[in-house]
Parts: structure tokens; sequence; C-alpha cells
């Protein structure tokens, strides 16, 4: 059975990634919808421990609807490679650890790197994906996928966006994410597309 937001329902967003926050919050701007985050609200990071989108959005989603007792919205994300057989996927965020925390430079150079040991031809294709996992306190919860395809570019260009939009272009441009101004990325992005779901079930 599937439930429905309504204007003035509180949510807690289920992640702790800026550049997620601040594109989910913008999609939400229009709904009136009362947006938290797990953040603001002190929860701690759960451990992504699945192996799927799915799974991990499902998890934090819950995590964050079981401790706040308020329904959640969770984003598992991540870049899929095609000549890397859809590497890094689901351990995207996982590439860019380091003992010094993230840095998504080097992920980015790590995943050209092994594109050019494996000789991949170009265009380098892949996709961004995104699961948005909408979950209640009770345990009910609603998925939503989403992706955007494009290739793989090199070296990095530009600096707004987040994590690997310096290397991606989608397809039909001819800047990166990295390039654009967040309006610009709205109506091309996974995660639109993954919300554009969610509205048309769970909002309208
Ligand atoms: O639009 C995007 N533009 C560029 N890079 C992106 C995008 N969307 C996901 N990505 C990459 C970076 C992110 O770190 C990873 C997802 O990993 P993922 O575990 O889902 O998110 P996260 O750990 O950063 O935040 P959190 O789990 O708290 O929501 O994929
Ligand atoms: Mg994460």
């Amino acid at each position: 059975m599937m439930r429905k937001l309504s204007s003035g329902d509180r949510l807690v967003l289920a992640s702790h990634n800026a550049g997620k926050l601040r594109e989910i919050t913008a999609l939400l701007e229009p709904y009136g919808i009362d947006v938290t985050s797990a953040g603001v609200l002190g929860l701690p990071e759960p451990e992504e421990t699945e192996d799927t989108f799915a799974g991990n959005a499902r998890l934090k989603a819950h995590f964050a609807a079981k401790e706040t007792g308020l329904i959640a919205l969770s984003d598992d994300s991540g870049i899929e490679v095609d000549a890397l057989d859809g590497a890094p996927g689901v351990y995207t965020a996982d590439w860019a650890e380091t003992e010094n925390g993230r840095d998504f430079m080097q992920a980015m150079s790590r995943t050209w790197r092994e594109l050019e040991e494996r000789n991949a031809p170009e265009p380098r294709t892949g996709r961004f994906v995104c699961t948005l996992c909408l979950a209640w306190p009770d345990g009910h919860d609603q998925i939503y996928r989403g992706d955007a395809s494009g290739r793989l570019v090199w070296p990095p260009r530009g600096d707004q966006g987040f994590g690997y939009d310096p290397i991606f272009m989608r397809d039909g441009q001819s800047v990166t994410f990295g390039e654009m101004p967040y309006s610009q990325k709205e109506p091309l992005s996974h995660r639109s597309a993954a919300f554009r779901k969610l509205v048309a079930e769970a909002l309208v």
C-alpha cells in the first residue's frame, strides 16, 4: 500500500552529504514539506553494509525514521562505468575515502587510471544512479530510482556540484555537471529523475 506526503508533513533527510542535501532541499521546496536533516538532528551515519543502492537507501531511511519518529527520505547514489563492469557503483563514496576524509579528486583519478589501464574505447560511457527511499516510522517504505547516462571525460572540469560532477558529461551536453550552475544540472540529473517518480506517486 502506497502512502503520500502532504503539505505540512515534517520530513528528515537521512543524508550527511552537503551536495545531496542542497539538491534534495531544492527539489522539495515547492511542496510545503517541513524539511530537516540527519545532521541538524545530531543523528550518526549508519554503516552502509548492503551491496545494492536500494539496500543502502532502505537502511539509511529506516534508521533515521526510527530514531526520530519522523518520515525519512534517504538517497543512495553513485556512478557506474560500463568499461569497469559497473564500478565504482554502490562503492562510489568508498573509493574517495582516505585517512584524512574523502578525496574525490583521488577517486576520479583512480577511475580514469583504471579506464586507461584497460584501454577502454571512447566514449567512456556510464551513468549516475540515484535511489531514493521514503520511510515511515512504522517500517513502511517506498523506493524510487532514477539514472542519468553520459560519458566520463578527463581532466576534471568545473568547480560546481560535488563528487564526480567534474568528469561527467551528460548525453547531449558539451560541459560537465561540474561546469553547470545547479539550475542547469537539476533537470538533467539522476536525482531529479528519481524525484519525479516520487512526486508522481507520493506527492501529488
Ligand atoms: O549528483 C552527483 N554528482 C556527483 N557525484 C555524485 C552525485 N550523486 C552521487 N555522487 C557520488 C558522490 C557520493 O559521495 C556518492 C554516493 O555515495 P552515498 O553513500 O550514496 O552518499 P554519501 O555517503 O556521500 O552521503 P549519505 O550516504 O550520507 O547520503 O556518489
Ligand atoms: Mg553514504
